[in-house]
């Protein structure tokens, strides 16, 4: 078991050099927010947004296309409901599918058409009910992504493994995380009070930092549109996923020496500063 360290941050956040434009740093997709959870998308987003992505698109329900415009907007929409989507899929460097996704009838059509359109050269990064699906249709789990990074909470994560969460040990998660993704590039982020990340081949990474004011709702959400903002201009590897799980903690807990309960929205609005103090 490896800890992560401060150190992965200047070894992932990189300068921006002057010559540079939206271009260079990623497109990403967010698919997510159903009529009741348009406010998972938008965290998601955020997190995406403040982490430094040149171009963001959210496909979510319409009924959420003001608030998010009126919170961000830089971020562009697409109705999930818009055929389009279809040809949007192969244009992005990242997608992350699942906060506030739901479990509806457009949602299930929404996987089934990413889980055929997803290639080589691209991050799929899979939370919430994106999970809940690939956990009950085998089909559904994407084959051809060039990275695909999960990123459960324990009870999803037992959910999807069939792991109860007191035997959710090291050698129990890679196993599982294996036989789920057999020939797949895939990292899983079960996340609890201590996140461990786990790949095929690098041994296990414990996230030492963060907080219990971050038990809010919205929190997940925000880590995996961070974790989609960090794979869109660093890379799709292990080393961009952990940097993201550990900022987004350091984040928190710089919020929580002063306040109770910290807010996810604060997180990602802290993301500019801190990632500008580690930029190497
Ligand atoms: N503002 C919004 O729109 C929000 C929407 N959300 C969406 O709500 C849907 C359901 O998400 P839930 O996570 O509530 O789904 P679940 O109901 O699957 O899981 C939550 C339950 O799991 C249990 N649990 C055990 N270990 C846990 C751990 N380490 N971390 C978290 N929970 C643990 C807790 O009892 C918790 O109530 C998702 O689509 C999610 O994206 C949530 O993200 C909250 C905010
Ligand atoms: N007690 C805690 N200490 C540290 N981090 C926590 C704590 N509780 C929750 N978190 C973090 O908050 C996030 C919660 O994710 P998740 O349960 O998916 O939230 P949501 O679905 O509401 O967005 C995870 O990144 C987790 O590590
Ligand atoms: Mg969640």
């Amino acid at each position: 078991m490896s800890t992560i360290t401060e150190s992965i941050l200047p070894k992932v956040i990189k300068k921006r050099p002057s010559d540079s434009h939206k271009g260079n740093y990623g497109r990403i997709l967010l698919i997510g927010g159903s009529e009741n959870y348009g406010g998972a998308i938008i965290m998601a987003a955020e997190g995406a947004l403040n982490s430094g992505v040149g171009l963001i698109s959210v496909a979510t329900h319409a009924v959420n296309l003001d608030a998010l415009h009126a919170r961000d907007p830089e971020i562009m929409f697409v109705d999930w409901h818009d055929r389009n989507l279809v040809k949007l899929i192969p244009q992005m460097d990242v997608i992350v599918c699942g906060p506030g996704l739901g479990v509806g009838s457009v949602a299930h059509t929404i996987m089934t058409i990413l889980t055929q359109s997803i290639s080589a050269k691209q991050t799929l990064i899979l939370d919430a009910n994106a999970l809940t699906f690939i956990g009950q249709e085998p089909e559904l789990i994407p084959q051809t992504a060039g990275l695909v990074v999960i990123t459960p909470h324990q009870m999803e994560w037992q959910r999807l493994s069939q792991i109860r969460i007191p035997y959710q040990t090291d050698s129990a998660n890679v196993d599982a995380l294996k036989r789920i993704f057999p020939t797949q590039n895939a990292i899983l982020v079960l996340k609890s009070n201590h996140t461990h990340v786990y790949s095929k081949s690098e041994p296990a990474f414990v996230n030492p930092i963060g907080n219990p004011g971050m038990a809010t709702g919205g929190m997940g959400d925000t880590l995996a549109g961070i974790i989609g903002g960090f794979t869109a201009q660093f890379g799709g590897n292990l080393n961009s996923v952990l940097a993201a799980v550990y900022i987004h903690s350091l984040a928190g807990d710089q919020l929580a020496k002063n306040n109770y309960v910290v807010r996810p929205t604060e997180i990602s609005a802290l993301l500019p500063k801190l990632m500008r103090h580690y930029a190497n």
